[in-house]
């Protein structure tokens, strides 16, 4: 007993370290492949050796795990700071600032400021408007939050209560909560971190309502940080997970604020009040866009670290017996736990191609949206509004399986897969509900639809459906045939096909019935959702059959990646099976094969599954994981990580002298 100590192990566990050795690719050529090239790589090393190299990064672990709210919010304002020094110090570029974010991999106090509140800016204020509160921002003279949502409205835009009235004899807004419901009531760093808000408020002149529009409000003093008069603002509580933040409050009590503080970029009021709109109605809800497409990023940091923390712990957990003659094998091994957590290994890879091809996209828009050309804002919103939620439900869904399936160490703090889920959670709320997100994809899908019924040639990620569904012939006639790529995206592609058809059917046949629209839609909802994610299911699939084709990489690579790939497809279409054969896009024959396929490409992946995640390069500390550490030490690491819990301090707890041993002597006093 005595040799039990707290202390890490120099060396590697040998279990995880025979996995390595048996990789079939090289894991560094893979990394680059993740990361964009070498340079892109070895700049995200620098970024990491700087950052971790300073202390205070691993100890924010420690208050992150037993810190009070309070104190974690502190520290999380700590890191903020910190960060944003140490742009300023090496004059990070943005994208080495998004690195750094990256490799942090978790709620900043202050992130906001720098994930909407800055792009807000860039996307719908003037020139001489960023020239003035872009600078400060970018300089953090001023921090700033998106405070849109209101306790009453979050999806519904055009419900927002919050008004900004011009009054002409000043040039000013007047910002007013008029009722409970309006108060904004989510908004992140607004609590107790920011001093500004772009807040989100219908604009009214001369009694008209123009609709939603940014402005541009101080909420504290730039001297002491306290409230300004006819402002009230604090923290909302605590949350499932993102405890760092300080989601907040705000009510505004008819607040002045200068006329140029309305952002102008998209509208303008003159002084003499006169509204004047430029581009589409939506302009304003850029910054949503943005952020809609980085969720999709995110998600693949969510589950690509997931994966990387089952598989590691699965390599190294040894518990029951297989062969009754050998010694316990890793759980690893077992068929069914390879089944839960391959399918998050999968997905990983899977939405590291499809983000980026999604964010692709948006950059080629956005630039396009820049020059005042607004044609594939329609395309991209919906694009956008399908893969986020797709990939945000994916995601959160799968890396609580990868937490099952780590048994009961699964469930502590300490293995980070709890904090992962909870602070992933929100991603299926936040930028839009996703049943509301899925819902704005199929509205797109079923104008498109209609239009290729009535012979228009469809361009962007509905091409499809002008296609000729007669002439669909299920391309897997045999077993072998199940490996090729291009048949299971076709799969995907019909199914997806029959299933907006079957919904825009309905819905014709139910308005054609004399229902009112809005009915024949609620009453096909279900079926909507549905078809939008069979629609985003397969743009996933493609995207990833699309990306590993056009890999420049050595054989061994592009073979483990293909290898995930058809199990990613198989895997969709073995737990979706009932809709796909209702579609008619295999029959039961090719579902049999398919099944059997994904049950053997388990194996096929076994020897990989650690090379495969440690391409992700996770730094220990952003994954704060005892069960996922690279040295695979988990044992040691978990029980290292009890010197830090606050109970273990004292032999004797306080609560014992207060409670438990008056109770024992009343007890022991007691003749019952
Ligand atoms: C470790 C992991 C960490 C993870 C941390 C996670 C937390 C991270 C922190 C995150 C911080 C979180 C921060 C936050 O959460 S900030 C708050 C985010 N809030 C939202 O996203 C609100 C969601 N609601 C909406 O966007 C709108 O109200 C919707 C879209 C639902 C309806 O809208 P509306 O009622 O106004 O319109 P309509 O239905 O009459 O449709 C009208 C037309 O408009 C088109 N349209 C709609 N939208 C767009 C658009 N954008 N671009 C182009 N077009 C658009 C649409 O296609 C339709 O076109 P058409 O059919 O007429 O041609
Ligand atoms: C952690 C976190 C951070 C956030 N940060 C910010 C922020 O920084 N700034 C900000 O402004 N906001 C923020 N929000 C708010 C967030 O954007 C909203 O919560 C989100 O847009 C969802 O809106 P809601 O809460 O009104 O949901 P609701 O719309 O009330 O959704 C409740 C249910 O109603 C259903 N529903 C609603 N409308 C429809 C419909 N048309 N059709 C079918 N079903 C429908 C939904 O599907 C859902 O099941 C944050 C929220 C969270 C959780």
């Amino acid at each position: 007993m005595s040799e039990i100590t707290s202390s890490i192990p120099l060396q590697i566990n040998p279990d995880l370290q025979e996995e390595r050795d048996k990789a079939s690719f090289n894991v560094t050529e893979l990394t680059h492949i993740i990361y964009g090239g070498i340079e892109k790589t070895k700049k995200r090393k620098r970024l990491e050796k700087l950052l971790f190299s300073d202390p205070f990064f691993q100890e924010y672990q420690n208050v992150r795990a037993f810190g009070s709210r309070s104190e974690y919010y502190a520290a999380s304002v700590k890191k903020s700071t910190k960060i944003f020094k140490l742009r300023r110090q090496h004059k990070w570029t943005d994208e080495e600032y998004e690195t750094v974010l990256d490799i942090c991999h978790d709620d900043l106090a202050l992130t906001l400021h720098h994930t909407m509140f800055i792009p807000a800016l860039e996307r719908l204020a003037t020139e001489d408007q960023k020239s003035k509160w872009l600078t400060l921002a970018k300089q953090y003279k001023i921090i700033g939050t998106y405070a849109q949502t209101e306790l009453g409205h979050g999806t519904y835009l055009q419900g927002l209560e919050t008004t900004a009235t011009y009054d002409p004899q000043t040039r000013e807004f007047v910002m007013n909560t008029p009722t409970l419901s309006a108060m904004k009531w989510w908004p992140g760093s607004l609590g107790k971190s920011s001093n500004h808000a772009l807040v989100l408020a219908t604009l009214i002149i001369s009694g008209k309502k123009y609709g939603m529009h940014p402005f541009l409000v101080q909420l504290r003093s730039m001297d002491d940080h306290k409230v300004l008069p006819g402002v009230r603002v604090g923290d909302i509580g605590a949350k499932m997970g993102g405890n760092s933040v300080d989601n907040g409050y705000l009510i505004l009590d008819n607040v002045r604020i200068p006329r140029n503080n309305m952002l102008m970029k998209n509208a303008q009021v003159s002084p003499d009040g006169k509204f004047v709109t430029r581009g589409p109605s939506k302009a304003n809800y850029a910054t949503m866009m943005l952020i809609r497409v980085q969720i999709c990023t995110m998600a693949y940091q969510v589950v690509s670290s997931g994966a990387t923390i089952g598989i590691r712990y699965s390599a190294v957990r040894r518990q029951s017996k297989l062969d009754p003659q050998d010694r316990e094998p890793k759980i690893l091994e077992y068929q069914t736990q390879q089944y839960k957590i391959f399918p998050g290994l999968a997905m990983s890879y899977a939405f590291l191609f499809a983000s980026r091809s999604l964010t692709r996209k948006y950059e080629e828009a956005f630039a396009e949206i820049q020059r005042g050309d607004f044609k594939s804002l329609p395309e991209l919103h919906c694009l956008s509004s399908g893969l986020k939620s797709f990939c945000s439900e994916h995601s959160v869904r799968q890396v609580e399986i990868i937490r099952q399936s780590c048994g009961g160490h699964g469930y502590l703090n300490a293995a980070g897969l709890g904090m992962l889920v909870n602070a992933a959670a929100p991603m299926i709320t936040v930028e839009g509900e996703n049943t509301v997100m899925y819902l704005q994809l199929a509205r797109y899908i079923l104008k498109r639809f209609a239009g290729a019924m009535s012979g228009q040639q469809l361009d962007g990620s509905t091409s499809y459906l002008s296609m000729d569904p007669a002439t669909y012939v299920c391309p897997v006639m045999s077993e072998t045939d199940c490996r090729n790529l291009t048949a299971l995206c076709d799969i995907y592609r019909y199914r997806s096909y029959m299933t907006v058809c079957r919904v825009a059917r309905q819905v014709q046949h139910d308005m054609e019935s004399d229902m009112p629209q809005h009915v024949a839609i609620n009453k096909n909802l279900v079926d909507l959702v549905r078809a939008a994610k069979a629609h985003s299911y397969y743009i996933v699939v493609k995207d990833f059959v699309e990306g590993v084709d056009a890999l420049v990489a050595s054989a061994p690579v592009i073979k483990v990646l293909r290898t995930l790939c058809c199990f990613y497809a198989a895997h969709g279409i073995a737990e979706y099976s009932g809709d796909f054969l209702e579609s008619e896009a295999v029959g039961l024959h090719q579902l049999k094969w398919i099944k059997n396929l994904q049950v053997s490409l388990l194996g096929e992946i076994r020897p990989d599954a650690v090379a495969l995640v440690d391409a992700f390069d996770y730094h220990d500390i952003t994954l704060s994981s005892a069960l996922g550490c690279y040295d695979g030490n988990a044992y040691e690491r978990l029980f290292k990580s009890t010197e830090n819990d606050p109970m273990n301090k004292e032999e004797v707890h306080p609560s014992y002298y207060q409670y438990l041993k008056p109770f024992m002597e009343e007890m022991n006093k007691s003749k019952l």
